[in-house]
Order: C-alpha cells, then structure tokens, then sequence
C-alpha cells in the first residue's frame, strides 16, 4: 500500500500526532492511519480504559511511542492543560487532529442549556482555543498539518440538531479561513465534513429512534478515516467522504435553503 504523506521523507519522525476524541469511532482510526505513516501519538480523551485498549491495539502493529492523556475537553482550561502538558513532555507535534465531539438530538427549547452548553465548550471552544494554543508547536515544523472534524451538518441548518449543526456550521468556517491563513507558515489546514458513521455518536446524541436513517446511510469510520488523512496530507481544504455525502453537499448548494430545511426537519423530526 502506497501511503502518501512522507514515508519516504523521515522529516516527522519523532514527532508526535496529537488527536482529541481517539477512545474510539472515527478518532481511533485516524490514530491507526497516523500510526501506519510513523507518526508518534497523543491520544486525549475522558475514558482510561478505552485509551488504554486503542493503545495496546495500535502498538501491538506499529513501532511507535503513543501517550494518552485522560482529559474532558468540554472543561473551559482544558486547551490550555493539554498544552502545558506538551510543554512538559517537549512533544514535537506536527499533526493536530481536532475530532473529540457530540450531537444532541432534540427541540432547543427542550434539550437542556448545561448540555448544549458542553456541546459549544467541546465542538467549537475547545476546537478553537487548543488550534491556537498548538498552533506555536506546529509552526516549529517544515510542513505541520491540522485536520478538524466537522460534518455534512455543516452545510445547512438541521432542526433537532439545531446548536450541533450551527457548531458545524463554525467549524467548516474558522478551517476554510485558517487554510488561507496559515498556509505561508507551512501548516495545511483540512476540514472533514462526514456524513452519519457507523460510531458511538449516535448513542451519545440520543438518536436511536433515528437508526433506520442513520444505519441506511452510515459509513465505515474506518473507510471515512483513510480517505480524511489522505486528503490531509495532499491539502485538501475541505473533504467530503462518500457519494451520498456529496450528493447532499450538492443539494444543499443547489436548492433553496427553506427547501432544503423543511427537507432536514421532517427527517430528523423527534
Ligand atoms: N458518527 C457520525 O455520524 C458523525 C460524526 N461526526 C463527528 O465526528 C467526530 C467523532 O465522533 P464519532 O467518532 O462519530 O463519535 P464517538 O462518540 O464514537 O467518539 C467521540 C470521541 O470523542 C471523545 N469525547 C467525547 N466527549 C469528550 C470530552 N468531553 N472530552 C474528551 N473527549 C471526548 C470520546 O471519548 P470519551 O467518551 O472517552 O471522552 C470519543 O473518543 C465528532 O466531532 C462528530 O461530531 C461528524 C459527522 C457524522
Ligand atoms: C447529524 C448526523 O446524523 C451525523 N451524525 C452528522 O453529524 O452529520
């Protein structure tokens, strides 16, 4: 298999992918893809025994050093302990994967603000204060690159899923902007916008009324995660894995949006 990247360029040896969200789903399997090009890992997320599995799996196959930091991302200093911590440990990074986030599925009025609030702290504080706070790490390096997560509910409003949507919305937003603005640093910006995955998030979103919908159209993380470092490492500014995927991006391009609203509100109606 021919990986792209550097495998043939050792410049990132040594140093050190960190990614958010890697207890499982697609964050396990964009550690694997890193793993597979050399690359060091820090692994951060709440649970210890889920990190601790996808450690032993990862360096059962992989040479690699790989730490894990157990850490709840929705906590407001939480950005800035991850980056006292790599301080510490002098960790050259050179890939930072901003994956770690939920959904919640739900009217606004009734979900509660504590949650939606964890929700905005996770997928677009903490996504945003920990790209800045890394940022100095990566610019050390020839070429750095980040890749973040956001989702096909990026491209238009969903009614039920109202602030993980519009935090989508934001994340699609500061990559496309950060692409053009960092580019001359040497660090690529990619921003993933995947469709519904075979992974925990519907679970934690309370969505398994809708898994008639979501296990129609729901993709292997695992594929999802290939393709997303692929494109990563060709700098890509924006990435949309899947032919339904795209066909939605299309259609939310294409038709007008009240349309396309009305559409998304009856499918995920609670
Ligand atoms: N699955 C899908 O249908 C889609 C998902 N996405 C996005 O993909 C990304 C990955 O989600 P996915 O793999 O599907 O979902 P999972 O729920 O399977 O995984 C989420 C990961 O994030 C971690 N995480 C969650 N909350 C916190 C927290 N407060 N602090 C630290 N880590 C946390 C979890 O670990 P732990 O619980 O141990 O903390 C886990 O490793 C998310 O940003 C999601 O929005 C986008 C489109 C579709
Ligand atoms: C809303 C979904 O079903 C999916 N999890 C997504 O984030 O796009």
């Amino acid at each position: 298999m021919v990986l792209n990247c550097y495998e043939n360029d050792y410049e990132h040896m040594n140093t050190y992918a960190l990614i958010t969200g890697a207890s499982q789903g697609l964050g396990k399997y964009l550690a694997v893809e890193l793993a597979k090009r050399k690359y060091n890992l820090l692994l951060v997320a709440r649970s210890v025994q889920a990190l601790e599995a996808v450690k032993k799996e990862i360096v059962r196959t992989h040479n690699i050093t790989l730490t894990i930091l157990v850490l709840d991302l929705s906590a407001i200093d939480a950005s800035t302990k991850l980056r006292d911590f790599c301080v510490t440990e002098s960790l050259e990074i050179s890939v930072l994967v901003n994956n770690a986030g939920f959904g919640l599925w739900g009217s606004f009025e009734r979900l509660s603000m504590v949650d939606q609030q964890n929700m905005i702290n996770l997928n677009i504080s903490t996504l945003t204060s920990l790209t800045y706070h890394i940022l100095p790490f990566l610019i050390k390096n020839k070429r750095s690159y980040i890749l973040q997560i956001a989702s096909t509910a990026a491209y238009q409003p969903v009614p039920s899923l109202a602030v993980y949507a519009a935090s989508k919305a934001y994340v699609l937003s500061l990559s496309r902007s950060l692409h053009h603005e960092l580019k001359s640093k040497g660090v690529r910006v990619t921003c993933l916008c995947p469709g519904p995955m075979e992974t925990g998030f519907s679970d934690r979103a309370g969505m398994q009324a809708l898994a008639h919908l979501t296990e129609k159209y729901n993709m292997n993380p695992e594929i999802v995660a290939q393709k997303a470092i692929k494109e990563m490492f060709s700098g890509k500014i924006e990435v949309v894995p899947g032919v339904m995927n795209k066909i939605q991006r299309f259609g939310d391009w294409l038709f007008p949006k009240y349309m396309t609203e009305r559409i998304a509100a009856n499918l995920y109606k609670k």
